[in-house]
């Protein structure tokens, strides 16, 4: 028998870059198939062409033996391929079950129906009729995955699914696509965690610069022989230092109570913490628990309103009034947890994506732009941080998704906030990036700048955060010294074990 899919010799180019070339690639029925590669490699690009949302320039695809040509995602649908994407593409004022309409024939109410019925079997809690803006980015994904599943598909490609799942819905989406994949379903997988990788896939495709480089049986290499087929260089963790915090306080969050504009938010309940300066504090935790409205009120992107209580401070001053822009000016710099839509605007070039944050550092003069040094600060920020793209006119929707992620964090970087907030801050980097921009935290950490960190990565907070705090259900939990705790104390307490316990640092 045929395998399910054969790509042929696949090209697709952009105007700056080969992002395939000359692919060829197998894929047989009921296997679980790795994608691996460094950011920029081509593999999201791969996906599209297979999922027909752009076309190759050159090459052959067979489906089941059949050669095709896939010129849409419902047509690939109707072959039996879904995809749950990196970015969702779900329509934020309808709710659940009326997205999943948009895909799968059925009346609300019966699919709404089958929404429970696959969330329970797949452990994908949802209720169907919540609106989906509302909705953490975890939610979201399970609203994809859900969509997909409903669709019977014979092949799913499922873009870097586990950074935004916390390790318990890593464990649960594994063993959904071991059942898909005991039902005769392959699954294409794309994804940074090599650890993931080695456990669930049973073989892997390594792309280099667009072109296969290599395939393997992940489950017989090592994490570091992975990295170096991919990158070709094994990656050393930063080393990590004790911090020498400073004894002023420079972020300081006393008591906070807030309520949520959006009904489907999570109320914030006294919530108190305090950053200083030469210091990296983390926030673990699963989200939809409270970060982003935390952030959110941090950032100035939600002031506080009537009802809210508690205050939060920078250096001494009261800012929960303040706009972001003031903040910013005090020297917070911020990476929110979207990057397309908060952290850059896509249709904008490299170029004024810079401009946005970092106008008041010498990029305007007298309200004008100064383009020499805007090209500068951008052009600085790609060669800083190896974003790999076609140049500061490139657009930031153009960027593959971790590099647009390393501008971002370089952006902020580059402004050398004496505060810096992350979200998530090294999703969908690859182990290099991701460990380059852990390294250069610590770094500024070093150089007396105080950082807060909120990441669903464990494995991150452990190796970057001097205290840690634990989110759930809008309560922050007491901090802990990382060097004293283990991953099992915060993942107990990820479910609100601290709410019943004392005794904290
Ligand atoms: N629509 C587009 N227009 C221009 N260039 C693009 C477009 N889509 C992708 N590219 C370029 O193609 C290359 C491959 O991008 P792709 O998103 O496939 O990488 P990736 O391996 O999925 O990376 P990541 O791990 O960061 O998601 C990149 O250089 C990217 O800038």
């Amino acid at each position: 028998m045929s395998a399910l899919l054969q790509l042929r010799g696949i090209s697709k180019a952009y105007p700056a870059v080969i992002a395939n070339d000359q692919i060829d690639l197998d894929i047989q029925r009921g296997e679980i198939h790795a994608i691996l590669g460094e950011n920029g490699a081509g593999k999201s690009t791969l996906m599209k062409l297979i999922y027909g949302v752009s076309q190759p320039d050159e090459g052959q695809i067979l489906w089941q033996g059949q050669p095709v040509s896939i010129r849409s995602p419902s047509q690939a649908r109707s072959l039996g391929i879904g995809m749950v994407f990196q970015h969702f593409s779900l329509f934020e004022s309808l709710t659940v079950a009326q997205n999943i309409a948009l895909a799968v024939k059925g009346s609300i109410k019966s699919l709404s129906a089958q929404v429970e019925e696959v969330g329970e079997r797949f452990g994908l809690p949802l209720s169907a009729d919540t609106v989906v803006h509302s909705l953490s980015v975890g939610e979201r994904q399970r609203v994809e995955i859900i969509r997909c599943i409903l669709q019977k598909p014979k092949l799913l490609i499922m873009d870097e699914p586990t950074s935004v799942l916390p390790p318990q819905g890593v464990q649960q989406l594994f063993e959904t696509l071991r059942t898909l994949r005991e039902d005769g379903c392959s699954i294409l997988y794309i994804s940074h965690k090599l650890d993931e990788i080695r456990q669930l896939c049973d073989n892997a495709t390594i792309l280099r610069a667009g072109k296969v480089v290599g395939s393997t049986q992940p489950a017989s290499q090592s994490n570091e022989s992975l990295a170096r087929m991919m990158i070709g260089r094994t990656i050393d963790p930063p080393a990590h230092a004790p911090a020498v915090p400073d004894s002023r306080i420079r972020l300081s969050i006393q008591n906070l109570q807030h309520e949520p504009i959006d009904p489907f938010g999570t109320t914030l309940k006294k919530v108190s913490l305090q950053v200083s300066p030469g210091e990296i504090v983390g926030i673990a935790g699963v989200s939809g628990n409270g970060q982003n409205e935390l952030m959110r009120l941090i950032s100035g992107e939600v002031l506080f309103a009537g009802k809210d209580i508690g205050d939060i401070r920078f250096d001494d001053t009261s800012i929960k009034t303040l706009p972001p822009t003031k903040r910013r000016l005090m020297g917070l710099g911020f990476v929110p947890e979207e990057r397309l839509g908060r952290g850059a605007v896509p249709d904008l070039s490299l170029a004024y994506n810079a401009l946005l944050t970092a106008y008041r550092h010498g990029l305007t003069k007298l309200g004008m732009i100064r383009f020499g040094a805007m090209h500068r600060f951008a052009q600085d920020c790609i060669e800083d941080n190896d974003v790999r793209c076609g140049g500061i006119q490139s657009m930031a929707g153009s960027l593959s998704g971790g590099n647009l992620q390393k501008f971002i964090v370089g952006r902020e970087m580059a402004l050398q906030p004496t505060l810096l907030v992350l979200s998530q801050p090294t999703w969908g980097l690859d182990v290099g990036a991701a460990n380059n921009i852990r390294t250069a935290l610590l770094k500024m950490r070093d150089q007396g700048a105080a950082v807060l960190v909120v990441s669903e990565e464990l494995e991150e907070l452990f190796e970057i955060s001097d205290r840690l705090h634990v989110m759930y259900d809008g309560n922050l939990s007491p901090s802990l010294q990382t060097r004293d705790t283990s991953s099992t104390q915060i993942g107990r307490w990820m479910t609100g074990e601290f709410l019943h316990e004392s005794g904290a640092a």
